[in-house]
């Protein structure tokens, strides 16, 4: 059939074309009998209401094999046809391609006379460990030219241009679908999640199928998002302002100290915490406030810009300082990234462990603060159970490498408290509140600002020491100088040596002037690193699959709205039979077909995969066609979803239209017509 002469045919694709070829009305069809090419498949939504992409045209993911996918296809007992486009030769005919391609890879690598120079010069290595990494060396390495900047810098035409090559290469054989036809394929059938992967079995256990994220995923974020969005009662918080600076909604966070000033432990002064909507940017910080504060040198903000650069994901980034009157007194106010229902390590493990013991107190069952009676409690806080030791090495990593990007900054965090260390969504550690103590005691006198840093560097690691005795002991108390002994008989009694020797080098004192450096923590963790970066890689993995069950539930949810908004519509333009006429009736008939099926019993057939299915033919106009029937069962129709596709963006487009046009054009239509 010809589909592109058509000198005085109508644009619009012709309904009675059959899948065989022909029409009804033969050569004298005024229609189209074209299918419509894929890149006239607009986006579901305008793209002036949702910024999301749409869907590429040429979107190409075939994914044919699983469960999942073939219970969609048996679900629809009409739509049959597109199980015989689908070639499985393609498939394997891609498997050898990609085959001899890597061989011929493979061959090109092994006779590169690169790698063999490499090899020859191997007999004079040097090694040096520098900072915890060993580097192997030549001497000609210093004055050798960088080979592969050369290599891309000439890459110009060259045949010889081996990584040029490699990348085209590697590009081809990351395209299968390039060799795949795509008019083999059913193209509705690209978006379908194609079911967890084999090797995540370890992490998704025994989790279904299915087209959404795992429920413990879905409240952990749906918890954050509330939590992000919370805004505080002007009745509760009257003296906060509405703006402070460029940031407004502010929300304190420490709602303990509801209106009181409250000295903070760490840096003694008066303290409040709040989280803040940027105006600019409509982003969240966290605001730390210094109460009556006066800068009396703006040389201090010179830490701020130091600090701004170190940015770490073990590390709450500091943005910006500034000083403000907003809160009726000189305040200086530190601006923090914000993380969402945060908890500090004390709150989370240790708030409860540090019982106030008053020499004074008139109950005499109170404890009472003799070395022994320390002694008891630490040992019944431990008896109630310890931290795993995986766990602990997990959070160790964790703060020595914020510790290690920090010192190698040539900073110190001076702050490293269970306070000022938060705890995201699983177990993910975080130190704030850097760079605090560096502008509250910036001496702007001194001719050298960080003549202290190798000092206050010292000091971190020694409240390392601390904060890991405290965590190993479940308890503050094992930070009390009569309790160390019995600390350090609790860790050997729960942990490794290793972790006993990391704690006690950590807590010594460096001998003479031989200082104790973050970089020799790292051989003491040792291979355990690669256990952690295998756990992250896992997760990344997990949270990947979880991506791509979610991933077009947004554009099913965009095209549902659609259709929603056409379909029933009481009117348009004054006119009330406009959704149960012409292309609404169908698309009417449709929305029955896809959400209101029925067993031949008359009861309810409810089958999200068929939805999905129906949702998936409809956004890439499949040309499968499917029989509708209306409700009287007086109409039955055929019709491929390419023509239900179509209905939907000329209804719509029309409804778009009246919805933008000026109201005068809709009352002189509505005169018109009376
Ligand atoms: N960057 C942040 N993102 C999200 N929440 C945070 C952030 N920083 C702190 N918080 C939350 O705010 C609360 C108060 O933090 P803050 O640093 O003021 O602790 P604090 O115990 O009051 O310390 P201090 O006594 O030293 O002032 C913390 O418990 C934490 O849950």
């Amino acid at each position: 059939m010809d589909d592109v002469v058509s000198h005085s045919r109508k644009p619009v694709v012709c309904r009675y074309f059959a899948a065989s070829g022909t029409c009804f009305y033969g050569n004298d069809c005024q229609f189209l009998h074209n299918s419509i090419p894929r890149s006239s498949i607009s986006p579901t939504f305008p793209i002036h209401l949702f910024s999301s992409p749409s869907r590429s045209a040429n979107s190409t993911t075939a994914s044919i094999s699983t469960e999942l996918s073939l219970s969609i296809i048996e679900s629809n007992g009409l739509d049959q046809s597109f199980e015989k486009n689908v070639n499985k030769s393609t498939f394997s005919n891609y498997a050898f391609s990609v085959k001899d391609e890597c061989m011929h890879k493979a061959q090109e690598l092994s006779i590169s006379p690169d790698i063999q120079t490499a090899g020859e010069s191997n007999s004079s290595l040097f090694e040096e460990n520098v900072g915890g990494t060993t580097y192997y060396y030549t001497p000609e390495d210093d004055i050798k030219p960088n080979h592969e900047d050369l290599t891309i810098q000439n890459h110009g035409g060259q045949a010889t241009d081996k990584i040029a090559h490699t990348a085209v290469l590697s590009r081809r054989i990351q395209s299968p679908n390039q060799l795949v036809s795509t008019s083999q394929q059913p193209n509705h059938l690209f978006s379908v999640y194609s079911g967890p992967s084999s090797f995540l079995l370890s992490c998704t256990g025994q989790q279904r199928s299915s087209f959404f994220m795992n429920e413990d995923i879905r409240a952990d974020l749906i918890q954050r998002n509330s939590v992000a969005l919370l805004t505080s009662d002007p009745a509760l918080f009257p003296d906060l302002p509405s703006d402070v600076d460029h940031y407004h909604e502010l929300v304190p966070l420490e709602t303990h100290t509801l209106n009181q000033a409250v000295k903070s432990n760490t840096y003694g002064l008066i303290t409040s915490t709040y989280k803040a909507s940027n105006s600019k940017t409509g982003m969240r910080y966290c605001l730390k406030r210094i109460h009556g504060y006066r800068v009396t040198s703006a040389k201090c903000m010179s830490m701020v810009e130091l600090w701004r650069k170190v940015q770490q994901c073990h590390l709450v980034t500091l943005r910006e300082a500034f000083t403000t009157k907003a809160f009726g007194d000189h305040s200086i106010v530190f601006a923090y990234d914000y993380y969402p229902g945060a908890e500090t390590l004390l709150t989370k493990y240790l708030a409860s462990t540090a019982p106030h013991l008053d020499p004074f107190s008139s109950d005499p069952s109170a404890p009472r603060p003799y070395t022994m009676q320390k002694n008891r409690m630490l040992q019944q806080q431990a008896g109630k159970g310890v931290l795993p030791e995986s766990l602990l090495w997990s959070y160790i990593i964790e703060l020595c490498s914020a510790l290690r990007s920090v010192h190698s900054a040539g900073l110190a965090v001076r702050a490293l408290d269970p306070s000022k260390v938060l705890v995201t969504s699983r177990g993910r550690l975080r130190l704030c509140g850097g760079g605090i103590f560096d502008v509250l005691t910036y001496d702007s006198s001194s001719s050298n600002v960080s003549a202290l840093i190798p000092h206050y560097q010292q000091e971190d690691l020694l409240a390392l020491g601390k904060l890991i005795l405290a965590l190993a002991c479940n308890s503050l108390l094992a930070l009390q100088r009569d309790n160390v002994p019995t600390s350090m008989d609790i860790i050997s009694k729960n942990y490794s040596s290793d972790l006993r020797n990391l704690v006690m080098y950590l807590l010594s004192t460096p001998q003479g002037s031989r200082a104790k450096n973050i970089q020799e923590v790292m051989p003491m963790i040792g291979a355990r690193f690669f256990s952690q970066l295998e756990a992250a890689t896992l997760h990344a993995d997990y949270l990947e699959d979880q991506l791509a069950r979610e991933l077009d539930n947004g554009r099913l949810f965009r095209l549902l709205g659609k259709l929603g908004t056409v379909v029933d519509r009481p009117e348009l333009n004054l006119d009330s039979t406009w959704s149960e006429t012409g292309d609404r009736y169908l698309l009417k008939l449709f929305r029955d077909y896809m959400l209101h099926p029925c067993t031949d019993d008359g009861r309810p057939w409810v089958d999200l995969a068929h939805i999905v299915a129906c949702l998936n033919r409809l956004d890439t106009a499949s040309q499968d066609k499917i029989c509708l029937t209306s409700r009287d069962q007086q109409n039955v129709l055929v019709v491929s979803y390419a023509e239900l596709h179509q209905c939907l963006e000329t209804s719509f487009n029309e409804l778009q239209q009246a919805a933008l046009a000026p109201s005068h054009v809709l009352g002189a239509s509505s005169s018109n017509e009376q």
